[in-house]
């Protein structure tokens, strides 16, 4: 059988390393490519090095087009713009785009779901683990049932994040929505200080801490009069992200061209 070909972006980032493993690993995969910003320390090194296995044959570059060319899907932990562009790209050359990046703009996802509109496979989640994409779909359900609890959105993650609240918060917050059949961006409160008077009956509150390692833990609160539910997620790993990843890829290349979930992945919205 052929393998799925596949282009790593933001090689030289945390994730990069965990997705040349993932699809190092995987016997349905081949890595043909490794992208990284120009001017980053390891362009020019080989992939295999920079997660300590044999070489790989695989050379860091910033060329966008030389890597995706012989390429079926590209996977991008990067950051909003590159994600952008490299939507954009996978338009062009009909490929499969994975997107992992999280702090996209209204604008960024707009662009992202016209390059899916334009011929790419794009598959984009704040969050690759099934075990969140599940906590999603809990959350749907116990917001809905739990209709006049307050609902708050709990996350901590390493010091070097840059974004905040967490895609994965917002992901979490966006299926508290949904089962309230309410717009987040519209009940949402997403930073407290000073006198703020109390909470906002039927607002979503997000909290967001930073500190050592943590690679990602969230837990969803509905807080009633008498009790208080909460649902929890902890990432021990970052190769839940990255496997989550490959199978997204070799999911995607047999849909048609267009903008899919992690729960579309999953199966969780047939
Ligand atoms: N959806 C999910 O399951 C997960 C999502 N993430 C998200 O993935 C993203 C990356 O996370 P992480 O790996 O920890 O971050 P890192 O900073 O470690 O890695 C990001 C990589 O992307 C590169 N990069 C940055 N800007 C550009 C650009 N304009 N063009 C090309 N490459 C670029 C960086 O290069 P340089 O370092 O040289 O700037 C770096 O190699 C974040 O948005 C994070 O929130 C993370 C984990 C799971
Ligand atoms: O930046 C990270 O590290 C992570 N980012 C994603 C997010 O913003 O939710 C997913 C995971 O929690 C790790």
């Amino acid at each position: 059988m052929t393998r799925l070909r596949i282009v790593v972006a933001g090689a030289g980032g945390r994730m990069g390393a965990a997705n040349i493993r993932a699809v190092a690993a995987h016997p349905g995969v081949e890595l043909v490519g490794a992208l990284d910003r120009p001017g980053a320390a390891a362009l020019g090194k080989d992939a295999g090095m920079l997660i300590g296995l044999e070489t790989l044959g695989v050379t860091l570059t910033d060329d966008t087009e030389a890597a995706l060319s012989g390429a079926d899907a590209i996977i991008d932990f990067t950051a909003p713009a590159a994600s952008v562009a490299l939507a954009q790209a996978a338009a062009r050359h009909g490929l499969v785009h994975i997107i992992g990046t999280t702090g996209c703009s209204e604008a960024d996802d707009a662009a992202i779901a016209a390059a899916g509109a334009a011929g790419a496979r794009i598959v984009k989640s704040g969050n690759f683990s099934p075990g969140v994409v599940t906590l999603a779909a809990l959350v749907e359900k116990a917001a809905r049932a739990l209709a006049d609890y307050d609902v708050e959105v709990l996350e901590m993650h390493h010091n070097q994040k840059v974004d905040a609240p967490s895609g994965t918060a917002l992901m979490l917050g966006e299926a508290a929505a949904k089962g309230r059949h309410i717009a987040l961006k519209d009940h949402s409160v997403r930073v407290r200080d000073g006198h703020t008077g109390p909470r906002e009956v039927g607002s979503i509150g997000f909290a967001t801490l930073r500190g050592g390692n943590v690679i990602g833990d969230h837990t969803v609160i509905l807080a009633g009069a008498s009790e208080r539910i909460e649902l929890s997620h902890r990432a021990q790993d970052r190769s839940i992200f990255a496997n989550g990843a490959v199978r997204a890829a070799l999911w995607a290349k047999a849909q048609p061209p267009g903008f899919y979930s992690m729960a579309d992945v999953l199966g969780l919205n047939d």
